[in-house]
């Protein structure tokens, strides 16, 4: 069992939600970066997503491609990443998910860098860019090390790839809340509720509803039929405005209102 799965475990045995907390490595700063990792932890994340930094990031809305242009402006590389993780495994064992885009990776060599960020402590990675029916090497490579690597479904998703992304799922499957770029933003979380209900009759693995939270409140709606929340733009915002202290109030806000919840 790697880190994902046991926290997620340990989660639906307390009958609590999981909070993914994206923090973009090196914005404003490696020293913030790092900071925040801990503090995150502290105040109730289950589950770092590492953002490594990139120039077109197609996925992202405006908050995250700031994030990016920045961290890239501090010269961070996948060199300099496996540093930061070095040093956030001298004080954490949270489970550590990257998230990136495959030109990086590709160019670098996927299976070099599954082994050496394996190695340095990440648990699995994020691939936007990559659909799933162009990953069956990387899913090989992959499992090989056991290493997670994130599937899919969306409010668009059909059952029949559901069936399939369900199937080679492992560790948690991303739920996307809507069809937009990352960032806050009003969203109707019933819709991907309804599609996470979908995914039960295929899977197990445990599912984990992204894009657009940006309060507790929203949290609570997002986690509704889904085993854990994931927040970026909301927090990445207050890390680049300097507002660590907001950043994880809250974080602290949706641990408190995903655990009052849970009780009912
Ligand atoms: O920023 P938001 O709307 O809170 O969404 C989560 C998101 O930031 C994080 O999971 C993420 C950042 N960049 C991505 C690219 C694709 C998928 C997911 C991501």
């Amino acid at each position: 069992m790697n880190r994902i799965e046991k926290r997620m475990a340990e989660l639906k045995a307390a009958n609590k939600k999981g909070i993914y907390v994206y923090i973009t490595c090196g914005a404003p700063d490696v020293a913030t970066t790092i900071e925040a990792v801990k503090q995150a932890e502290a105040n109730g994340a289950s589950l770092i997503e590492l953002g490594l930094p990139f120039s077109d990031p197609m996925a992202d809305g405006p908050v995250i491609q700031t994030a990016s242009v920045i961290a890239l402006k501090n010269q961070m590389t996948l060199a300099k990443e496996l540093e930061v993780l070095r040093e956030i495994r001298k004080f954490s064992d949270i489970p550590i998910v990257g998230m990136g885009y495959i030109n990086n990776m590709y160019h670098y060599g996927f299976e070099k860098f599954v082994k050496d960020f394996k190695e340095a402590g990440m648990d699995g990675i994020i691939v936007p860019d990559v659909p799933h029916e162009e990953s069956g090497e990387m899913r090989r490579i992959c499992a090989e090390h056991d290493f997670v690597l994130a599937e899919f479904i969306t409010p668009g998703t059909t059952e029949a790839r559901m069936a399939d992304t369900c199937q080679d799922a492992r560790g948690f499957i991303y739920c996307v809340s809507n069809n937009g770029v990352t960032g806050v933003k009003k969203v109707d979380y019933s819709v991907i509720g309804g599609v996470c209900e979908k995914a039960r009759k295929f899977t197990d693995t445990p599912l984990a509803v992204g894009f657009g939270i940006g309060s507790a409140e929203a949290a609570v709606a997002a986690a509704a039929h889904a085993d854990a929340v994931i927040v970026g733009s909301a927090v990445v915002k207050r890390l680049l405005d300097g507002k660590l202290d907001e950043a994880m109030q809250l974080i602290h806000d949706m641990r408190d209102a995903l655990d009052a919840s849970c009780l009912h």
